[in-house]
């Protein structure tokens, strides 16, 4: 399930938008006078006064205790080698974006322009006011453990090469449930080691210190393998000499156990792996590109137990799933280091932690049914929630006990909540949809493929396998598009209904569209005519069955783009209205709004239509509906047409459905505000847990909502997403992006799944 990243698309998503992969946000209010008075002078001088007296206030007045410098000088960039300090910034700023994103932590990236290492030292000590914790990151060895060593001993926040600890500490955890899996035991397997860089001498040493014996080592640099009787190592790399009479790499290979490479790309040959023991473990772990493919070790060995440093293969051997947690853990007791006790306790949790059941959603985002511990599952998965709340506490505990923590965890519930907190913020919502689509991907016909947008939308979902898309369109104008952006569709079908090989085709749907429209004033030559464009044959092909869904491109209003799907395919059995719903990504989770589309002025017994479609929608994504029905009256407080409708709907949907979460009529911010709830309207039903629906009075309401929350708020939309049509037709909106593209196509796929299904 290898996914093609060109080379375009890399440079493309760095290139867009803002450049770059992050931002500074400002936390606090800022808006007003007072605001900057408070946030800068005068007011700033009041914390300013508090951290000369106490230092220890720089952690409760400014950023620094979530803040981690990641800090390179380019010399090791993964396995690229030294290409610098500038070239070196994407992958710190996209360790900044794991940071974030795994364990909310912040980060400014750090590029130093010099590889003298007393230099490098002294600049990185006097940033250190500024920074909670040093994430060293691809310098090479054997300057890293210079580097490394110094900065522990003269900084008192922690620092760690990430290259060394954070790829033992995962790989230490690996290796420990590979060997479980095949039953060896560390004291005795025998190790080849490829590399004698930062990663490796680090990852060698962590497997001592879990077990295994230097002697049952051997490790390989650019000039081969390290011997007792070679005179060119140092200190670091003469403890791995080996003193076995090794010459070559198949010297080493025949008979091993276990293969770890930490080196470049494509060292590695299949017979090599051949040569090893049985049930062999193989961990090539160089980036981008490994030692050995996944594909041809496992071809060359059907009893291995294979890992690589990449997401696209099963066993995901990368320091990722190390260096947020540990950070996590060792600022949250403030602890002066990083050591070995904390290492070993994150290489423990992170083992224990695969043979846990995996949640839904982390099967859902793997599409994998059942993901459970063996060869092909040896450690968690990077989208699993619980690496947080289970490393980072191991790791602040260790700290704990090991007494280098300033600032001890006392409650440990606490702890635990307010990490999950921390990730309440990731939003899986669109990893769900993505997922399902891929568990079984439908054909989707694209009406408007003459779109630029469009076809890079067709390329994605095709490569991801989320949809077999069909383009509609001109050959002539889609294939020079194609060719222009470099795109690759491969066998997909282009359709154009105007073209001479399409006249059955056309001929068929023109006389099904007479029958059905034909006591609507339609004649037959009308109807063929009408069948030559694009919406129109579309629609036609999903209710012939020769499509699944219908992607369409936007007319001149909704209306007009859903008129051809509302005629041929028609709404589902005893839905009067058809109505629109949007999705927005918020950081407290999907909020769904309806009718965001269609109904400009609905009766109450249509917003009870409108709602109960938009519940049976939600419910699709496996989310459990809490309604709101939103206007500028609370539970009665205010008269108008408007809240005596809404309040009428809410009636008459508890009647009907007592099981429902659905309430009203009440203000938009108080279906938030459960204090405020409480406090005031005890009796209601979202007082738990607040909404995660809100549905609109009229159209024009529910438009200017989700429009205003998508433009100034800046969240991702999706949608609309038509509710109560026999089959899953989607328009899409002027200005949709390619990402809105592609979630749109998702949900349209799984919608087809749900139809099939019923
Ligand atoms: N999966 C993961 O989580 C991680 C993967 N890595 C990967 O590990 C690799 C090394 O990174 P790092 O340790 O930081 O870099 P270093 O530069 O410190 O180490 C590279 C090592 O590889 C050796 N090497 C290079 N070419 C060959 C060769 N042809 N044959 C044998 N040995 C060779 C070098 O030998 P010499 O000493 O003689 O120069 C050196 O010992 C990179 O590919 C990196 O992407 C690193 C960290 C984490
Ligand atoms: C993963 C990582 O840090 C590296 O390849 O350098
Ligand atoms: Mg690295």
């Amino acid at each position: 399930m290898q996914q093609t990243i060109r080379r375009e698309d890399a440079l493309e998503y760095h290139a867009k938008g803002r450049p770059g992969k992050i931002e500074v946000i400002p936390s606090k209010e800022y808006s007003t006078q007072r605001d900057l008075s408070l946030a800068y002078s005068p007011g700033v001088a009041e914390p300013c006064l508090a951290i000369a007296a106490d230092p220890d206030d720089a952690f409760k007045y400014t950023a620094k205790g979530n803040l981690v410098a990641v800090i390179s000088n380019g010399t090791a960039v993964l396995g690229l080698g030294d290409i610098g300090a500038l070239a070196s910034k994407p992958v710190m700023e996209g360790k900044g974006l794991l940071f974030k994103i795994y364990a909310d932590i912040d980060v400014f990236d750090i590029e130093l322009n010099t590889t003298n290492i007393d230099e490098f030292v002294r600049t990185v000590k006097i940033l250190e006011p500024t920074f909670g914790g040093v994430n060293l990151e691809d310098i090479k060895a054997p300057e890293c453990f210079e580097i490394e060593q110094k900065l522990k001993q003269e900084l008192t926040i922690p620092v760690m090469h990430d290259d060394q600890h954070g790829t033992a500490i995962v790989s230490g955890a690996a290796l420990l449930n590979a060997l479980e899996l095949v039953r060896k035991r560390i004291e005795t397997v025998q190790f080849v080691i490829l590399g004698a860089g930062a990663a490796a001498i680090s990852c060698a040493n962590q497997y001592v210190a879990l077990g295994a014996r230097r002697e049952n080592m051997v490790m390989f640099d650019i000039h081969g393998p390290l011997r007792t009787d070679r005179t060119d190592l140092n200190d670091i790399t003469r403890p791995f000499a080996t003193s076995r009479n090794i010459e070559s790499m198949a010297d080493a290979f025949a008979g091993a156990d276990v293969f770890v490479g930490l080196s470049k790309g494509n060292l590695v040959s299949p017979d090599l792996i051949r040569s090893m023991a049985k049930d062999a473990i193989v961990f090539a772990m160089a980036n981008p590109v490994p030692e050995i493919t996944y594909q041809e070790a496992i071809e060359a060995r059907p009893d291995l137990i294979m890992a690589t440093g990449r997401s696209d293969y099963p066993n995901q051997v990368n320091n990722v799933l190390g260096f947020p947690y540990i950070f996590r853990g060792a600022l949250d007791v403030r602890a002066t280091e990083i050591n070995e006790a904390m290492k070993l306790a994150a290489t423990y949790a992170l083992a224990e932690l695969a043979k846990r059941t995996v949640p839904d959603l982390v099967n859902l985002a793997y599409n994998e049914p059942n993901m459970i511990f063996g060869r092909d599952y040896i450690l968690p998965k990077p989208v699993d929630p619980r690496l947080l709340t289970t490393v980072a506490p191991a790791v602040a505990k260790a700290a704990m006990d090991s007494g280098v923590a300033r600032q001890p965890i006392q409650d440990w519930d606490a702890y635990e909540q307010q990490l999950a907190r921390r990730i309440g913020q990731e939003n899986p919502i669109s990893r769900v949809i993505l997922a399902k689509a891929k568990a079984n991907p439908k054909r989707v016909v694209f009406a408007d493929a003459e779109n630029l947008k469009v076809l890079k939308a067709a390329q994605q979902v095709r490569d991801e396998g989320i949809a077999h898309p069909i383009l509609l369109g001109e050959v002539d104008k889609i294939q020079p598009l194609i060719r222009a952006n470099n795109l690759d569709l491969g066998a997909v079908p282009i359709i154009d209904p105007r073209s001479a090989e399409q006249e059955a085709l056309v001929d068929r749907f023109g006389e099904l569209y007479f029958e059905k429209r034909k006591r609507k004033g339609v004649n037959p030559t009308e109807a063929r005519k009408l069948m030559m464009i694009r919406n129109y044959f579309g629609a036609m092909m999903v209710e012939t069955g020769e499509a699944d869904a219908l992607i369409s491109g936007l007319t001149r209003t909704y209306p007009d783009a859903i008129r051809p799907a509302l005629q041929i395919i028609g709404k589902e059995p005893g839905v009067r209205k058809v109505a629109g719903m949007y999705i927005l990504l918020t950081k407290y989770g999907p909020l769904f709004f309806s009718d965001t589309t269609v109904n400009v002025n609905p009766s109450a017994a249509e917003i009870v239509e409108i709602t109960e479609l938009t519940a049976q929608a939600v419910e699709r994504f496996n989310i459990k509906p809490r309604i709101a029905l939103v206007t500028y009256s609370n539970f009665g407080s205010a008269k108008g047409e408007d809240a005596e409708k809404m309040h009428e709907a809410v009636e008459r949907l508890q009647q009907k459905y007592p099981d429902l979460t659905v309430d009203g009529e009440i203000q938009a911010h108080l279906a938030f505000n459960t204090e405020l709830l409480r406090h005031n309207h005890p009796f209601s039903k979202l007082v738990e847990e607040g909404a995660n629906t809100l549905i609109f009075p009229n159209l024009s309401a529910a438009n200017i909502a989700y429009n205003l929350m998508r433009e100034a708020a800046g969240l991702d939309a999706i949608g609309p997403i038509l509710l109560g049509i026999r089959k899953p037709v989607y328009v899409l909106q002027m200005g949709s992006s390619e990402r809105e593209i592609v979630n749109m196509v998702a949900i349209a796929v799984v919608e087809a799944q749900g139809k099939e299904n019923r």
